[in-house]
C-alpha cells in the first residue's frame, strides 16, 4: 500500500471521533482468537526478544494474518534495524509498527516511505517537553505516550494524564503505561485534547502475554462508545 493510501485509510477510521481501544502483548493463539471477538481496535504483538511477551518464537504469522480485517495487527519494536522491521510486517501481516526505543525521525520516515505507518512512543516522567515530538511530525502516523520507567515498556505504572491537557499537535496518540479497570471512571471522564486510543497491556493479564478475557470484556464494553475527547 502506498504512502497516501495508508495513512487515508488510517484517519478515516477517525471520522466517528470515537477512542480507540488497543490490547497489547499477545501472545498465544488461543488467547488472540478469544480476545478477537471482543473486537478490539488494534491488537499488539512484541518483537522485541527480551520481553517476556515476546511472540515471534511461539506465534505462527498466519494464525497473526488470519485475524479480522477490521482489527489492526500492530507490531511492537525496540530499536530494530528497518531491514528486520519491513521483512517481519510482512511476514505477520503488520498493519502499523510501534516503535518503543530510540529510534531517529529519519528511520519513521524510511518505514513510513514504504507504506507501513508508524506510531513512535515516548515515555513520559514528571513533566514533558512537547519540542521532543516536533522532529517527528512528518514521518509519524500516530504517537504514543506511556510511563518512563527502566524499562522498555509494559512496566504496569501510569504517569500523570493531565500532561497532555496541553498537548499542542494534531497528530493523533494513544494512551499507555499501567491502564486498568479501576482507571475507567477516570477514563470514561477523560477530555485530552489529541486523544485517539488507550493501550491495555500488563494490568489485564493472568500471565506475561496471557490475556484475562473477562476483564478486558468490561474494560471494552465500557469504553466503546467513548468520544475521543
Ligand atoms: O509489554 C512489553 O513487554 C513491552 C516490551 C517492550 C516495549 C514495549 C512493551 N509494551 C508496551 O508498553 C506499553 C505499556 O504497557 P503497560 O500497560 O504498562 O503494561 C504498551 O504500549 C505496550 O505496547
Amino acid at each position: 500500500m502506498a504512502i497516501t493510501e495508508s495513512t487515508t485509510a488510517l484517519a478515516k477510521d477517525q471520522a466517528d471521533n470515537k477512542l480507540r481501544i488497543k490490547v497489547c502483548g499477545m501472545k498465544f493463539a488461543e488467547n488472540i482468537a478469544e480476545v478477537a471477538m471482543l473486537e478490539p481496535d488494534f491488537l499488539g504483538f512484541i518483537f522485541v526478544s527480551s520481553s517476556s511477551r515476546y511472540v515471534a518464537d511461539i506465534l505462527d504469522p498466519r494464525q497473526l494474518r488470519a485475524l479480522p480485517l477490521n482489527i489492526k495487527r500492530v507490531g511492537v519494536f525496540v530499536n530494530e534495524t528497518s531491514a528486520t522491521i519491513l521483512r517481519l510486517a510482512g511476514q505477520y501481516g503488520l498493519d502499523l509498527v510501534q516503535l518503543h526505543g530510540e529510534e531517529k525521525p529519519e528511520q519513521c520516515a524510511e518505514l513510513q516511505a514504504t507504506g507501513l505507518p508508524v506510531m513512535k512512543a515516548f515515555p513520559v516522567g514528571e513533566t514533558f517537553d512537547f519540542a521532543t515530538l516536533m522532529p517527528y511530525v512528518s514521518s509519524c502516523t500516530y504517537f504514543l505516550f506511556d510511563t518512563k520507567t527502566d524499562l522498555r515498556g509494559g512496566s504496569g505504572h501510569t504517569f500523570d494524564w493531565s500532561l497532555l491537557e496541553s498537548y499542542p499537535l494534531s497528530i493523533p496518540y494513544f494512551l499507555a503505561g499501567g491502564i486498568e479497570l479501576s482507571h475507567l471512571p477516570k477514563l470514561q471522564e477523560l477530555q485530552l485534547p489529541g486523544l485517539f486510543a488507550v493501550d491495555l497491556n500488563s494490568r489485564f493479564e493472568t500471565a506475561p502475554g496471557l490475556k484475562n478475557v473477562d476483564l478486558l470484556c468490561e474494560m471494552l464494553l465500557a469504553l466503546r462508545n467513548k468520544p475521543m475527547n
